[in-house]
Order: C-alpha cells, then sequence, then structure tokens
C-alpha cells in the first residue's frame, strides 16, 4: 500500500505522505454520495455477446442497447483474457513509477501525446481547481504511421509493445462495432466507418487511481461525457469504479470477468439525432485498491464536421442539432465557459453540480459564431440540474 501511495505523491507535493488534501476535496454538491448507488448486478444492463452467428441480432440488440442505455457491456468480444490483463498491468506498473520519473511527463494539456495529465474541476464557489483522485496519459492510437508507439512511455520496458497490440486488436472491434451501429440505423455495414475515414481520430486515455483515503470526497473522474462517437473501456477486473447515470441515478458497473464497456459518445448522439444518448458516466475512488483502466475512443477531429445523418431526418424528426466542426465546439469549449452560462441563465432558477462544460453536452451552438447555447433534454442532465424554461430566441442555424 506505501508504495503505491508514494506513487502518487506527485500530485501532492511528492514529500509528505499520501492524503487528501484540500485540494482534492470536492465542493459538497460534487461529492459522489456513495450511499445513493445502485449496483448493475441488481438491474439488467445490457450485456452484447459477440459471439452470437446471427449478425442481424447484435444490430437489433446494441440498437437497443444505445437508444435505452447510451452502453452496453460486450463480452466474448475475441480480445484475449491475457492481452487484456497485460495492458492494465503495463498501465499500473507505469503509473507506479518513481515520482521524478513520472514528473518529466507531466503535461498541463488534456490532448498532450503521451504525457500524464490530472483532471479536475472548479469549484463554482471558490473558482479553485479541485484535482481528480487520479492521472491520466492520454495517446493517439491509430494509425501506426502516425508514429504514436514512440510517443508512448518505454517504462515499463514492454509499455509500447503491450499498447500496440491491444491497438491492433480494438480496431477491427472499433469498426465491427460500427458497422453494427450504423446497420441499426438503416444504413450500409461502411456507413459510420467511411462518414470518420474523411477526418478519423483515434484516441486513448489510460486512467489510473491509488486509493482514496477518503472516497466519499474524491472522484477518480468527474461526471462526464466522452465527446467522440465511440468509447471502449477496459476496466480493472478487480474493483468497481466505473458509474453511469441512467434514469436519475448513478448505476456501479460491476467489472464483468473478460467484458470491455462501450459506450455511446457525444459525437455519436449527435450523429444520431440524438436516438442515442451519449451517457454521463464517472469514476468513484475505493480506500482498498488501486484501480487501472484503459479506454480507447475514435471519432471525428477538429475538421470533421458533425451533423445528424440526413436519413434520420424527416419532418416527423427534424434536425436537434445544427452542423458543427469539431474544431470550433474545441475552441468553443475550452473558452471561459462560465460567463457564458451565468449570461444565459441569469435570473433563471438552476442549479447547477456539473461543471460547465457538462452543460455543453452534446454542443449544441449557432455555428460558425459559438455564441449561444442551448440546454439539452432533460433526460441527459444530472439529478440535481432543472433546465430552466428558455424561448429560444435563435433558431440553430443548418
Ligand atoms: O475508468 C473508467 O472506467 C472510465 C474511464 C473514462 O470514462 C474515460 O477515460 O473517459
Ligand atoms: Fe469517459
Amino acid at each position: 500500500m506505501n508504495d503505491i501511495m508514494s506513487s502518487f505523491r506527485w500530485a501532492n507535493d511528492g514529500i509528505s505522505p499520501i492524503s487528501v488534501t484540500q485540494e482534492y476535496i470536492l465542493p459538497p454538491e460534487k461529492r459522489p454520495n456513495l450511499t445513493t448507488v445502485t449496483s448493475s448486478q441488481s438491474i439488467s444492463i445490457p450485456i452484447i455477446d459477440m459471439n452470437n452467428e446471427n449478425e442481424m441480432t447484435l444490430v437489433h440488440e446494441i440498437a437497443k442497447a444505445c437508444e435505452e442505455f447510451g452502453f452496453f457491456v460486450l463480452i466474448n468480444h475475441g480480445i484475449s483474457q491475457e492481452l487484456c490483463y497485460n495492458v492494465l498491468d503495463v498501465i499500473t506498473k507505469f503509473f507506479n513509477l518513481p515520482h521524478e520519473e513520472k514528473s518529466q511527463l507531466l503535461s498541463n494539456r488534456v490532448m498532450d501525446d503521451g504525457k500524464i495529465y490530472r483532471h479536475h474541476l472548479i469549484d463554482p464557489l471558490t473558482k479553485k481547481e479541485v484535482g481528480m483522485w487520479s492521472e491520466t496519459l492520454f495517446h493517439t492510437w491509430h494509425p501506426v504511421e502516425v508514429g504514436f508507439i514512440q510517443k508512448l512511455p518505454q517504462n515499463p520496458s514492454h509499455f509500447r509493445e503491450v499498447i500496440a497490440s491491444y491497438a491492433k486488436e480494438i480496431g477491427p472491434l472499433m469498426d465491427q462495432l460500427l458497422s453494427l451501429i450504423s446497420q441499426g440505423f438503416g444504413l450500409s455495414k461502411d456507413y459510420l466507418q467511411t462518414r470518420l475515414e474523411e477526418n478519423p481520430q483515434y484516441t486513448a486515455q489510460a486512467n489510473y487511481s491509488p486509493p482514496s483515503p477518503n472516497p466519499e470526497l474524491t472522484l477518480g473522474l468527474q461526471p462526464h461525457s466522452d465527446k467522440k462517437v465511440l468509447s471502449i473501456i477496459l476496466q480493472d477486473q478487480g474493483i468497481t469504479g466505473l458509474h453511469v447515470l441512467k434514469d436519475q441515478q448513478w448505476i456501479a458497473i460491476d467489472p464483468i470477468p473478460a467484458s470491455l464497456f462501450v459506450n455511446v459518445a457525444d459525437q455519436l448522439q449527435v450523429l444520431s439525432n440524438d436516438k442515442y444518448t451519449s451517457v454521463y458516466h464517472r469514476v468513484v475512488n475505493n480506500n482498498v485498491k488501486e484501480r487501472a483502466s484503459y479506454a480507447t475512443f475514435c471519432g471525428l477531429n477538429k475538421d470533421g464536421l458533425v451533423s445528424p445523418i440526413q436519413e434520420l431526418i424527416d419532418l416527423q424528426h427534424p434536425p436537434l442539432h445544427p452542423k458543427y466542426y469539431y474544431g470550433d465546439f474545441l475552441k468553443f469549449h475550452r473558452q471561459k465557459q462560465n460567463t457564458i452560462t451565468q449570461k444565459l441563465f441569469s435570473g433563471q432558477t438552476t442549479t447547477f453540480s456539473l461543471s460547465v462544460t457538462k452543460f455543453t453536452h452534446p454542443p449544441i451552438f449557432r455555428h460558425p459564431k459559438l455564441n449561444f447555447l442551448i440546454p439539452k433534454k432533460s433526460k441527459l442532465l444530472i439529478p440535481s440540474y432543472h433546465a430552466p424554461t428558455l424561448s429560444f430566441p435563435l433558431s440553430p442555424v443548418f
């Protein structure tokens, strides 16, 4: 335990024993409230068995899961258990490197290839950053030609090799899922792949949390939705940490042996014209065991044009999102969003317990000025958020 603890010191002052110092203590309304969480074993969450020979059955099961839950658990996905174990093992070993070695790789930017980043949220009251009780390593995982492997850590020695092997396996699985989802929309098998191929981005995030001395006060990752099209998460088999929000209730996704967790992300919600929901999720800590996970994402890059799929639009289903360049969203996303939100909601009775970046989930705004936000449908919002009744002064530009 002590070794694990000391490995996390960089995120503190590097000297004193790890403890939940002020910089990690969440404001009361952002705390995980673990006693109110439901276990995934007590409700029926969608489990998709990829061994099913009948492709149309898979198409329907996945479409139903994306529509009703925004996520599903994948079993018999074809990636060996040994490889999955090795991925989490090298990640754990990497994050357990001595403070001095890891501190060389620290970055202030989330999307810095091969660098460690510590996520945080802003306390709305004090405006101070509160660090997540975790460290993350971000990198590109495809294609090999972009040389992503060279940017990965060299310690532990087989880190690059293991991640490269996993990337090789996850690529075809991602393609297969995109194909099944395309068919679920009634489109050709290659619809989504073709659309992504124009401006693709394949990124990954390795996550690591040491045990937290007080899991009620900290979070591994704050509630968020993923920004791309699809995410596949390999989570630690030993410990539950991933929670998803369903019907305003947090559900703990207890890891099923040899499974992968797949979730709809923002771009897919927009593409589906809100047929599918980009699911909110978070990672909680525990005080017993360290936890690692590895998330791989696919989606459109900054030059990609995101918009509802034309074939899903008709009189009964008008487009719910404007077309926008993902890069414009990112620029907007990084602005001082507090100001924008306050302007929009001044005089409205609303409680924001989400950080404002979540509020833009998925982005709805006028393009290209990016100066107007519309709140999302209430089903997407977390429990303490009450959507204000806003009349849209401007309709989105299409
Ligand atoms: O650690 C997990 O299970 C989830 C990770 C996650 O949500 C992410 O990396 O975006
Ligand atoms: Fe995520």
